[in-house]
């Protein structure tokens, strides 16, 4: 069983466990409820290279990370550093997140908030904009065709952005058959958990012009992001190179600076 195996066995078991005390009706109305989504695509299609800031406590790679008692805290500081979206991570076995999680950086911050997590039902889609996303994350990897549609038609129609997540080609040519305007390319092999920032390099050059493309993983700091645009990245996803930053808006500063440099290339999409 490879380690994405692993995480979505988790994540299906968990998810078991919520529609059996939370029917779906009652998240679908919660849903309905919660403050209309942001406009995430615009934010990601505008000048520069973006900075997507990510709250990430552990992870499969790299085990214990941050302590983050509170992400709203957190969240605040990348929005105060200019973060054009804040990813949360939910997954609660092996990233230590949870929904809660992402409500909390929901009412405290007022950019385009990303629901960071292994999505195989859409009941996660109608949790994910119950609990405040404008943004939700779909793993070609772990997604049948006809599931990776109807979760995409779900998302959108929700008024939320999919971030379409792959990691070779022909997860790009599925992503873009499903009608993804929005790619992540992680640079991290789920197989292996190694990052290969080539990976990018190698498959955002096939998508089209007007998808925007994400470069997810292996962002340390500045001269990343800078690769990473030289290769045609309109925003780089950060994690691990944030919460272990000591301060933590400079670091999103100091890459939203790299991003906005004329020197730095970017093609507006
Ligand atoms: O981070 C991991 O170890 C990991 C393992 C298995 C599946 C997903 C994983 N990470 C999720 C991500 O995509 C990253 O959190 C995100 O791209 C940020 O990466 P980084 O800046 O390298 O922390």
């Amino acid at each position: 069983m490879s380690v994405l195996d692993e995480i979505v066995a988790g994540v299906r078991e968990d998810l078991a466990a919520r529609e059996a005390t939370t029917p779906l009706a009652e998240v679908k109305a919660a849903a309905e409820d919660a403050r209309p989504p942001l406009d995430a695509l615009a934010a990601l299609r505008a000048a520069g290279v973006g900075v997507i800031a990510e709250v990430k406590r552990q992870s499969p790679s790299k085990g214990a990370l941050a302590d983050i008692p509170d992400p709203a805290v957190l969240a605040r500081q990348y929005a105060d550093g200019g973060a054009r979206v804040i990813s949360v991570l939910t997954e609660r076995r092996r990233f230590g997140g949870g929904q809660a999680d992402l409500a909390a950086v929901r009412a405290a911050v007022d950019v385009p908030v990303l629901c960071k997590d292994f999505v195989v039902t859409s009941y996660q889609v109608h949790e994910a904009r119950a609990h405040g996303a404008d943004v939700v994350l779909l793993i070609v990897a772990a997604l049948e065709q006809n599931a990776l549609v109807g979760l995409l038609e779900r998302v959108e129609s929700l008024g939320m952005t999919a971030l379409v997540e792959v990691h070779t080609e022909a997860e790009a040519d599925r992503a873009l058959s499903a009608g993804a305007a929005v790619i992540g390319v992680n640079a991290r092999d789920l197989t292996t958990l190694q990052v290969d920032r080539s990976t990018f390099e190698r498959i955002a050059p096939g998508l089209p012009s007007e998808v925007v493309k994400v470069a997810e993983s292996g962002v340390r700091g500045p001269h990343d992001l800078i690769s990473y645009a030289a290769a045609g990245a309109d925003a780089v996803l950060v994690g691990e190179g944030l919460v272990t930053a000591g301060d933590a808006r400079q670091a999103v500063a100091d890459l939203v600076t790299a991003g906005a440099h004329p020197a730095t290339p970017h093609t507006p999409r």
